[in-house]
């Protein structure tokens, strides 16, 4: 069984900074928001958690192995070194989106996101170290086949570009509808789910719906691990199997 922490990270007050006392450049913007994701991905991942942008004013990151003191270095870090802060909220659930569920409850809880008062807050409960185990954490790892041959060596980037989009959309969609899953794009043709405990006729029932649903043919290679360093990097070696044997799911 599944046991998924997640970490719900919001930028304070964030709204309102962006245009106080007028609108700031957006190029400012957009350099503050992927410096930031870069920190946190550093910042998380060297601890073996992985962290995903989603909306970059909001990321939602994959904790396990990390403790309240690590959350609490993290948004200090950020505190210390940015006009903006962050709150973080964890949780943790037998599927991601119940954990995520929870987070977020805490968070908005303890104030909204566009509240000048609440600040830099830090809520929730981490996994006790011994209640961890080494199947906790279950990360999938799609790719889109060929899409180097069908996209990109074929359509201008744009219209790459929406193809992958399509099968994301599709995918994250049905993950989190069917299967309590939450699916992130990543770059190139690559979108990592975080899941709970789903079997191989689940993931190839993914595949088969975003190929019926916008005709784009994903493939899977599936890890767990007791963090998501582990459980990533042994995704990635069953998606290598998937290539290699030409099978649409592989577990490692
Ligand atoms: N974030 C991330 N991006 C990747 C990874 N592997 C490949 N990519 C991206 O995906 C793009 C396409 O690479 P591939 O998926 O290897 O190529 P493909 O043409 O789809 O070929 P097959 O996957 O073998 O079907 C690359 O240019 C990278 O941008 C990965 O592990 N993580």
């Amino acid at each position: 069984m599944t046991n998924t922490q997640v970490t719900h990270i919001q930028i304070d007050n964030y709204g309102p900074w962006t245009v106080t006392p007028e609108p700031r450049r957006e190029v400012d913007l957009q350099t503050l928001q992927s410096r930031l994701y870069a920190d946190l991905a550093q910042l998380f991942g060297n601890r073996d958690g992985y962290i995903f942008f989603s909306r970059f004013d909001n990321m939602i990151a994959v904790t396990n192995g990390l403790d309240e003191a690590d959350h609490a270095l993290i948004q200090e870090s950020v505190g210390n070194r940015y006009p903006v802060t962050m709150s973080l909220s964890v949780a943790t659930g037998t599927t991601p989106v119940s954990a995520l569920g929870t987070a977020t409850e805490q968070l908005q809880a303890a104030g909204s996101a566009q509240d000048d008062g609440r600040r830099e807050v830090l809520r929730g409960q981490t996994i006790d170290e011994q209640f961890r185990t080494d199947t906790d954490v279950q990360l999938a790892h799609f790719d889109v086949d060929d899409a180097t041959g069908k996209y990109t060596d074929q359509l201008n980037e744009f219209d790459t570009f929406i193809q992958i989009e399509q099968g994301y959309a599709a995918l994250m969609k049905y993950m989190r509808e069917a299967y309590d899953s939450l699916s992130f794009f990543v770059g190139g043709d690559n979108v990592i789910a975080v899941c709970p405990d789903l079997d191989e006729a689940e993931y190839r029932d993914a595949c088969d719906h975003v190929r019926e649903a916008v005709d784009v043919e994903l493939k899977v290679g599936v890890g767990r691990g007791r963090t998501p360093a582990d459980a990533g990097m042994d995704a990635k070696h069953a998606l290598e199997e998937c290539r290699a044997d030409g099978v649409t799911v592989r577990f490692e």
